[in-house]
């Protein structure tokens, strides 16, 4: 079954990280960044930034592919492959949608207790700059089985 591609994009300022409340679908009732599915048609970056318009209504200016993690869920085949995007300059005017309530956090109070389990893992390494892969097993939505990480060059 081939993987399913998914965007995660991270805007970033010095002291703070813009995180959305996910108001539907998957990841419900959980901080996040935005992204969702690419498209037939769109590269992955091109994906990246049309989820962010259509979920913050911020026009990403400069960004970049900082790493990827697949997801396995125990009894499912497809793996999710999720491109993960550091945002550093965006235009536009944050808004509510019907998906995200965006909001502002200071880097030393991300609510990791009311994201994904994973990211307590991951966004350490995505702080200090670095480019990272890694692989994670989920069973269900709230149970970490396997969680393998690799920093690669520190950008
Ligand atoms: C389009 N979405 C869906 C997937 N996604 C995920 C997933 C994720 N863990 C995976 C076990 C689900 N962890 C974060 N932080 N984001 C990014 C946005």
């Amino acid at each position: 079954v081939p993987n399913k591609v998914l965007t995660l994009v991270l805007i970033r300022e010095e002291y703070r990280i813009l995180l959305g409340m996910k108001k539907r679908g998957f990841g419900v009732n959980r901080w996040n960044g935005f992204g969702g599915k690419v498209e037939a048609g769109e590269t992955i970056a091109q994906g990246a930034k049309r989820e962010v318009e259509e979920e913050c209504g911020l026009t990403l200016t400069e960004f970049e592919e900082v790493g990827r993690i697949d997801f396995e869920f125990v009894g499912e085949p497809q793996i999710l492959e999720v491109h993960i995007f550091r945002g550093d300059k965006y235009e536009g005017e944050l808004q509510e949608t019907e998906e995200m309530r965006p909001e502002w956090f200071a880097l030393d109070a991300i609510p990791f207790h009311s994201m994904w389990p994973d990211d307590a893992y991951w966004f350490p390494i995505f702080l200090r700059g670095s480019k990272f892969k890694g692989y994670i097993k989920f069973e269900g939505h709230d149970k970490i089985l396997d969680c393998s990480l690799e920093e690669l060059e520190t950008t």
